[in-house]
């Protein structure tokens, strides 16, 4: 199998935990995937297990057992007990506390253990393994770890709910004991930690609906607040080469460029609009280059300038002078680094030779102007611009009322955003917001997607402020909360 299939085909915690955000902001909330994953593990049990058989589940303190309690509801035609590991005031969430509520109301053989030393695991045809998922971190420890061992050491089928417990989901490592499970009930996708365990591997569809991976919703938003120990997250430093025609444009897409938390910005615009381009705003670095419109004797300024940015934005302004186009095939040229371009520029990139990320951001004319498709209806819009992507050898957001991200791989649709955001300078601030969220995250089609996602969003904000006379300048100071505030729907 090559990588990219194994890709496609697998799932990471990370990438569910976004996935399982989305389903529920589209109506699809957790408890109702609980109900399903605990449907699943109950039909693997029943195609094991004759009626009347000795079913243990041996359950953790979080939705991995509440998977269970739900699984032990739909097998009543066995002798099944249930043995919570801790107290079930403990339990770690509302919707398995509440499923383990559903179990003692209804008199089912439950009991809680305290401590490794109380556990006796019963004579068991079949153990249900609902301990840990993929919210473990570390080596098992008690009474998990002693409860892994008996479970080990039985001579009973074990079914594992999601994982093997103590076996980490993304990389199959384990830090310890982990379980060893005869077969394995994951949800949704197969997991990448998955591939080494020696159990027969069920995937069971729970209901997420494919738009819940397709559509950017605020699951994704997710990849913006990691773990602040693994460093990603961090913002880095952009580098907008626009102007000369125009100055508003990439004082927009720089400005656009902080409030997506980018630290430095620096913009590179010709001498003529220099002082037009820093008198925006206090917080913009202007490096003036000779002249009034970007020419190819600037290459070697721009290249030496980009030595210090994490990302360049390239097109914002520039017009479409033949010169300005020259400069900037020969900066992508030599240039190896990951870039942004929008605006006239966008045409040169097919014929541009470059070893650069690129991320294109075109409507649909200046996709046009690139050779790409035009479709009308966005499903099939979709399609074409995964392949087109694919041809030019760059990740592409197509604007439009459904926006359009792939990279020929993977393929995102946004749906944020309104009529009022057709006005000029919006897509200067997508292109900005793209460029900072290129430096923070190491994945393009993802940085693309949440731009156009949180540009969709502020405009949706300054509409309900301004209605349809909303302006592209409205955008930015709201661009930060449409990323990282809590605001409802
Ligand atoms: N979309 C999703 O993400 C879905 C998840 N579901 C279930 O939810 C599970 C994940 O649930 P949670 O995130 O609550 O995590 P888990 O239930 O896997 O584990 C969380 C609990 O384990 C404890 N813990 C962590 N490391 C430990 C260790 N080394 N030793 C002992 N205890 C440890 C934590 O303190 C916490 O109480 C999945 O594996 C799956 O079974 C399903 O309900 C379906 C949907
Ligand atoms: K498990």
């Amino acid at each position: 199998m090559s990588s990219a299939a194994e890709i496609t085909d697998m799932i990471t915690s990370e990438r569910m935990a976004a996935v399982d955000v989305n389903a529920e902001a589209l109506g699809v909330p957790r408890k109702q995937l609980m109900e399903s994953s605990g449907n699943a593990v109950a039909q693997a049990i029943r195609d094991i297990a004759e009626p009347g058989a000795r079913i243990a589940v041996v359950a953790g303190r979080g939705n991995n057992g509440g998977d269970a309690f739900v699984a032990a509801r739909f097998l009543d035609a066995y002798d099944l007990s249930v043995h919570l590991l801790g107290r079930a005031e403990t339990i770690t969430t509302d919707i398995a506390r509440e499923n383990w509520g559903a179990l003692e109301r209804g008199e089912y053989d439950i009991e809680e253990v305290r401590d490794s030393t109380q556990l006796s695991l019963p004579d068991a045809d079949v153990v249900i393994d609902a301990m840990l998922g993929t919210g473990v971190t570390g080596a098992l420890r008690e009474p998990a770890a002693s409860a892994a061992e008996a479970i080990n050491a039985s001579d009973a089928t074990v079914v594992s709910v999601d994982v093997p417990s103590g076996i980490d989901a993304d990389t199959g490592e384990a830090a310890g004991v982990a379980v060893e499970a005869d077969h394995v009930v994951t949800f949704h996708d197969d997991k990448p930690g998955l591939e080494g365990v020696d159990a027969d591997v069920t995937v069971a569809d729970i209901g997420i609906p494919d738009a819940a991976e397709l559509f950017v919703e605020r699951g994704d938003l997710l990849a913006l607040s990691r773990d602040p120990q693994s460093h990603k997250g961090d913002h880095g430093t952009v580098l907008v080469i626009g102007g000369g025609p125009y100055s508003g444009a990439p004082a927009l897409s720089a400005q656009a460029a902080f409030r997506a938390g980018a630290d430095l910005v620096y913009v590179a615009t010709p001498e003529s609009v220099a002082d037009a381009v820093a008198g925006y705003s206090e917080n913009l670095i202007v490096e003036a280059l000779p002249g009034d419109r970007l020419a190819p004797v600037h290459v070697d300024t721009l290249l030496a300038l980009a030595e210090d940015a994490d990302a360049v934005l390239v097109g914002p302004g520039l017009g479409d002078a033949e010169g300005s186009l020259d400069a900037v095939a020969g900066f992508l040229e030599s240039y190896a680094g990951q870039a942004v371009v929008d605006a006239d520029p966008l045409r040169i990139v097919p014929e541009v030779e470059t070893d650069a990320d690129l991320v294109c951001t075109p409507h649909q004319g200046e996709l046009t102007a690139m050779g790409g498709p035009r479709e009308d209806d966005w499903r099939d819009r979709a399609d074409a611009v995964e392949s087109f992507a694919t041809e030019v050898g760059a990740t592409l957001l197509v604007k439009g009322a459904y926006d359009v991200v792939s990279d020929g791989e993977r393929t995102r649709v946004n749906r944020t955003g309104n009529p009022g955001m057709t006005v000029g300078g919006t897509g200067d601030v997508l292109a900005g917001i793209t460029a900072a969220l290129v430096t923070a995250l190491d994945d393009p089609v993802q940085a693309a997607g949440i731009a156009a996602y949180a540009n969709g969003r502020a405009g949706d904000f300054a509409v309900e402020e301004h209605g349809y006379g909303l302006v592209a300048t409205d955008l930015p100071p709201r661009v930060a909360e449409a990323l990282w505030g809590d605001r409802d729907e």
